[in-house]
């Protein structure tokens, strides 16, 4: 191992990483709130310019990826519609089956400049993730309980809302709902059966609801929907951890572009089309697992650098004054001054660690506690774990 491999891997160099990214994030989120008063005066600059914070906080994670693991990404796609990327509204529908997909997700949004007004439909309880979280309030993310009848209202007006975005955006949506996992794959195709529908190897059953809103909610202002699978080169399970730890990944994903128009817009005529897609979505994945590449022909997207200028612009400016504070804490002596910068440092560990937690996918015991709609318990297939015998 060289010796900067060695170095990516020490908790110092993390914890220096964490340090830029949650005290950046904090200042980010000020700012955002400083741009409170401008909503009601200039809408559209008031967006534009939480464009631009948003952008300077996530692209830390994208420079993380790219600069710091040294991931590679590779693009599959028509050449006809790649120059399309970037210069209009789409809806994205892609798989959800590894921790890092958001990260790759992003990285691509940055390589067709439309990180900073990316958006999704994202479970609730990631608006309350710090930092990350309240800095998507202001981006105009679209969040859900996951309950049909509690959301719709919130969720089409959300959408709504996105009818003047002045800025290209790409809507981000797993039709999954949740990520694989080998328990949940078997609960869904259990309600692919009761439906009568072909079962899929590789996905969960897409729920068809969010997506069909969405479509129908977003008509006239996204141009496509683009059907994107994402899969690792060799049987790679990346995580957020391994890229902190400099682990280098290569991603893959095969776009194609379908126009809004060849949508349906009769709910069940919707549903029925986002299986098919589904079904077709599986049969990529199985080919890719079998040949180790997705069809037609592949490019890289260049690397823009201001991720990276971003990234170091932010670790400068804020380890400077950090470097002050500990020589004028060691020259001060003060116990108590160096334990509360210990425990700050402590904190700010933590606190990204307990964030990094949030993409990780959930244990099997977790899963126990996870309501579906389906009447088949997974209990009934597994051997109940331990400490959960007394149920
Ligand atoms: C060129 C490069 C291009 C692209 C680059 C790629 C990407 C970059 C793009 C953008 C990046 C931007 C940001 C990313 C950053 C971070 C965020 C990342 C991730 C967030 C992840 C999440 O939070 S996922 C969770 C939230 N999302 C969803 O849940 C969406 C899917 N769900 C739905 O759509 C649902 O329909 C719903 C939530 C809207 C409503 O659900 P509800 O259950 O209330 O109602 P439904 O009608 O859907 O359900 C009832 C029907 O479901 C059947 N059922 C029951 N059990 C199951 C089961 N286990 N599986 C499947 N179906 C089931 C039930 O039978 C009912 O069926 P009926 O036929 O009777 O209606
Ligand atoms: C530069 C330093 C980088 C440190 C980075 C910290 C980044 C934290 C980013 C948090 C982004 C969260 C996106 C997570 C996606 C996610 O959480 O998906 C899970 C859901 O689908 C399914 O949830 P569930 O059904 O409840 O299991």
């Amino acid at each position: 191992m060289g010796l900067v491999q060695w170095l990516k891997g020490q908790f110092l160099c993390h914890l220096v990483i964490c340090y830029g990214f949650f005290v950046s994030g904090l200042l980010i989120n000020l700012l955002q709130i400083c741009t409170l008063p401008l909503w009601p005066i200039n809408k559209q600059l008031a967006r534009r310019i939480n464009c631009k914070l948003g952008y300077s906080l996530t692209s830390q994670s994208v420079a993380l990826l790219e600069w710091w693991s040294g991931t590679e990404i590779t693009l599959y796609t028509d050449p006809e519609n790649y120059r399309l990327y970037g210069k209009e509204n789409a809806i994205v529908v892609l798989n959800h089956n590894f921790e890092i997909d958001f990260l790759c997700g992003w990285t691509f949004c940055d390589r067709f400049g439309v990180l900073g007004a990316s958006k999704c439909l994202a479970k609730k309880e990631l608006s309350y993730l710090p930092v990350i979280g309240w800095m998507w309030y202001f981006l105009e993310m679209v969040f859900i309980k996951r309950k049909w009848e509690e959301d719709k209202r919130n969720f089409v007006q959300s959408l709504q809302n996105l009818r003047d975005y002045p800025e290209n955006f790409w809507f981000l949506l797993h039709c999954e709902g949740t990520r694989f996992t080998e328990e949940k794959h078997l609960v869904s195709m259990e309600v692919a059966e009761k439906k009568s529908l072909p079962k899929l190897k590789h996905h969960l059953l897409p729920r068809t609801k969010g997506f069909w809103v969405a479509v129908q909610n977003l008509r006239g202002t996204v141009a496509a929907v683009y059907c994107c699978t994402l899969n690792f080169r060799n049987n790679e399970t990346p995580t957020l951890l391994g890229v902190l730890n400099g682990e280098k990944y290569h991603p893959d994903l095969y776009v194609r572009r379908i126009p809004l128009e060849s949508i349906p817009e009769d709910e069940a005529e919707c549903s029925a089309w986002l299986h098919k897609l589904y079904q077709e979505k599986d049969k990529f994945q199985e080919d890719y697992n079998q040949t180790g590449c997705f069809p037609g022909p592949k490019v890289t997207p260049p690397c823009r650098p201001w991720a990276l200028i971003n990234w170091l612009g932010w670790t400068c400016l804020l380890l400077y004054p950090l470097c002050l504070l500990l020589v004028q804490l060691v020259n001060s002596g003060s116990i108590l001054s160096i334990l509360a910068t210990v425990a700050f440092c402590a904190a700010v560990s933590v606190c990204v660690r307990w964030m990094i937690g949030q993409t990780e996918v959930k244990s099997r015991d977790d899963l126990f506690t996870t309501s579906t709609k389906c009447n088949l318990q997974l209990k009934d297939f597994l051997p109940a774990p331990k400490h959960h015998s007394h149920d």
